[in-house]
């Protein structure tokens, strides 16, 4: 990781590609788990892969790092095919797995430094660049913990430190925030934007709307090993939903039955088991509506639209089943 002051962040331009696929096929047994997805990502770009849990995007991920070979298609990483050129391509790269997989045996500090020498890093290095990396963590104060002694939030924290030591061009984070309570996740978002600043190129899987369009400049939504859509996260939303959404809840019973009540509100209607959603660029105008026909929710929320309505108008799935 380059050190992230103000100063020093490196201005990102429109530049080369860091990772280009296509066609890219992952084949376990006759089970498509990635079925032909093409896609390219610019450098200093965020770009994330968003979809429910068994889409496929760990295993793209894998892909990508090195450590699973594609059945087949095209995948290069700074111009390398990381079937063929693996070590020079892990060089490039900073992995942040799904599970932490910490050395809990070591202390915090030592976990950067025992990573460091398995790339061959020069002790005269590591030792300040650790030291730089717990700041950036902020974790300087538990340098000397027993890892199993750290939070979940903190973990994470550590091991996107440690994936930084050998000063990665590209960042790998499968489901970096999984887990994690609300003020862990903005902490680490915020980290992750400073790296952003710094230039480095981050590619993050996510079954999370929020993170998403959080922190990606352009996302795929994936499902069943394919993509769906591919844009900026409100480039799809523009594309694929209205600007409001009402959500009503009625009752279990009656969330099913209401539809043909509500017909010709607002411009699209969802059922869902536990509430009805309206798709309306206005939703109050929406919700006066459904008043003025007498129906009665037990509850109503109007809320702009998210890449939550996006999944659901591609795939009529809910991302979070
Ligand atoms: N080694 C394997 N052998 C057989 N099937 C696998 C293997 N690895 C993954 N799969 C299957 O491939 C599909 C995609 O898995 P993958 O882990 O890539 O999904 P994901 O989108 O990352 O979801 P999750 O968030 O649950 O990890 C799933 O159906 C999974 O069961």
């Amino acid at each position: 990781m380059p050190q992230i002051t103000p100063s020093q962040t490196v201005p990102r331009t429109a530049s080369a590609t860091v990772i280009s696929a296509h066609n890219l096929t992952k084949t376990y047994g006759s089970f498509n788990a990635v079925d032909g997805i093409s896609f390219e990502v610019p450098a200093g770009e965020s770009f994330g892969l968003l979809g429910p849990n068994g889409a496929g995007k760990s295993t793209t991920m894998k892909m990508i790092g090195g450590v699973s070979s594609r059945t087949s298609g095209d995948l290069a990483i700074m111009g390398l095919d990381p079937d063929r050129y693996g070590p020079e391509v892990r060089a490039h790269l900073g992995v942040v797995p799904q599970q932490d997989n910490l050395d809990e045996d070591l202390r915090v500090r030592d976990n950067l430094l025992a990573y460091g020498r398995y790339f061959g890093l020069p002790k005269s290095y590591l030792g300040p660049k650790a030291d730089e990396l717990l700041e950036f963590a902020q974790l300087t104060d538990k340098a000397k913990a027993r890892v199993d002694s750290l939070s979940g939030g903190m973990k994470r924290r550590l091991t996107i430190a440690r994936s930084l030591i050998n000063d990665p061009k590209i960042l790998l984070l499968d489901e970096p925030t999984t887990g994690l309570d609300p003020q862990a996740r903005h902490i680490l978002w915020d980290r992750l934007f400073r790296l952003k600043e710094a230039g480095v190129t981050l590619i993050l899987t996510t079954h999370y709307m929020d993170e998403a369009e959080q922190l990606c400049d352009r996302l795929v939504v994936v499902d069943k090993g394919r993509i769906m859509a591919e844009g900026s996260p409100a480039a799809l939303i523009r594309e694929h939903s209205t600007r409001e959404v009402l959500e009503l809840r009625f009752g279990s019973e009656r969330n099913t039955t209401v539809a043909g009540e509500l017909e010709g509100i607002g411009e699209r209607l969802e059922t869902l088991p536990d509430r009805v959603l309206i798709y309306a660029n206005d939703g109050e105008a929406a919700l006066e509506a459904v008043s003025a026909r007498g129906l009665r929710p037990i509850t109503s929320l109007v809320r702009r639209s998210s890449l939550e309505d996006v999944f659901l108008r591609l795939t009529g799935r809910s991302l979070v089943d």
